[in-house]
């Protein structure tokens, strides 16, 4: 019988994610010390033939030093300025580390629009193949200094749970500075380790609202969302502290395993349903929702009964139930205004329906193709 840990032991390809807490000191600047220990763990299993992909935080911690503060800065430009300082730093120290064990690393930022964009996500993707087969360890982090409030991951978390997304990883390692998730907050006396999560549902009621380390951002709120992202699309995650990567990846019970709850989907897929942005919505009825969910055929301007928000043609769009449930997600073939003429119509009155109503023809087609719905 396989234990549920071999899924860790024998993956292919791991997307690694270290904390800021983990790598640099609660006053600011590199740990080298913990950072050297998490690399030789990185390089012992690239040296055996398996990928490696490290999400590393850090860089706001790193730089504090040089910014002269001793606690992490909340306003955006300056954790700007002082990721702007720390990452070169941090890169410096990873690429030094790596090179002891004849290994060579590669910088990686990317930005919330790097995801959110099909063609920066497909050349993202096509960079990171790159690195890998030239047995290079991608070093990825968001790019901090160009990032805004309302377009950045915020929480390195959610960005490795994405990266493991778009190279397909097999595991996901979430270190920090916790062994484990725990049924309470772990300073509360009594609670315990959970060995194993097989599905969301099981952890509802565990308190992960507390806050951890000076330097972190989002504690296990943001973990455990990351653990739903991944499994959903068939990734194992292992959850546990840098002092435990050893253990973690030679499968050993260790920390908290999310098994994963879904099926691996195409790429396309993938990215449609977790990592595009939604300019839109579009109300089905009831004999649409069937098709799309059911029988997963291509959608039609006959079962929509009405479009909210403004798109283009080639933007992605949520489908909802006559309730207003979301049901699906796929890319619209119409503009909004285009769209809005056609619906509730069937293909072939469609065009001429839309030339009494609007003035202009508007040739009527599918309005989102089979190979490009998503049924969430
Ligand atoms: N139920 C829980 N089990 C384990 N840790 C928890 C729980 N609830 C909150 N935490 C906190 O989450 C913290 C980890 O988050 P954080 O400091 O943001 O880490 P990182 O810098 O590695 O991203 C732990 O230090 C712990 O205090
Ligand atoms: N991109 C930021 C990290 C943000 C972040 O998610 O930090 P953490 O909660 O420590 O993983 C940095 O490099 O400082």
């Amino acid at each position: 019988m396989t234990e549920p840990r071999d899924a860790i032991r024998t993956a292919r390809r791991v997307v690694v994610k270290i904390g800021s807490s983990s790598i640099t000191a609660p006053q600011g600047g590199v740990d080298l010390y913990r950072l050297q220990a998490l690399t030789g763990v990185i390089a012992k299993r690239s040296l055996q033939g398996d990928q490696v992909l490290l999400v590393s935080s850090g860089a706001i911690a790193a730089g504090m030093t040089s910014l002269g503060l001793t606690k992490r800065p909340k306003d955006l430009a300056t954790q700007q300025a002082a990721a702007s300082a720390g990452q070169g730093g941090l890169m410096a120290a990873y690429t030094n580390a790596l090179k002891l064990h004849g290994l060579n690393a590669g910088q990686v930022l990317l930005t919330a629009d790097d995801m959110h964009r099909r063609s920066h996500y497909v050349n993202a993707s096509r960079t990171l193949e790159k690195l890998l087969e030239l047995e290079i360890v991608p070093i990825i982090n968001e790019n901090d200094t160009v990032a805004t409030d309302e377009i950045r991951f915020g929480d390195n978390d959610r960005l490795a749970a994405l990266v493991a997304h778009l190279v397909n990883a097999d595991a996901l390692i979430l270190l920090t500075d916790v062994d484990a998730l725990y049924d309470g907050h772990p300073r509360t006396p009594g609670t315990t380790r959970i060995p194993v999560v097989s599905s969301m549902e099981e952890i509802t009621g565990v308190d992960i609202s507390a806050t951890g380390s000076a330097v972190g951002t989002g504690g296990m709120v943001t973990k455990v969302a990351a653990a739903q992202l991944a499994t959903a699309e068939g990734i194992a995650v292992l959850l546990t502290s840098a002092e435990q990567a050893v253990q973690a990846l030679a499968g050993e019970d260790v920390g908290t395993l999310f098994l994963p709850t879904g099926r691996k989907r195409r790429a396309r897929s993938r990215w449609l349903a977790h990592a595009s942005s939604v300019n839109g919505r579009l109300v089905l009825d009831a004999g649409a929702v069937e098709a799309v969910v059911q029988r997963q055929t291509s959608l039609l301007p006959v079962g929509v009964t009405r479009v909210e928000g403004m798109f283009r043609s080639g933007d992605t769009v949520d489908l909802c139930d006559p309730s207003g449930a979301v049901i699906a997600r796929g890319l619209v073939s119409y503009d909004s205004t285009e769209l809005t003429r056609v619906v509730g119509r069937r293909l072939d009155t469609a065009t001429a329906s839309a030339r009494s109503r609007g003035g202009s023809a508007v040739a009527a087609r599918t309005v989102i193709r089979r190979d490009d719905l998503v049924v969430l």
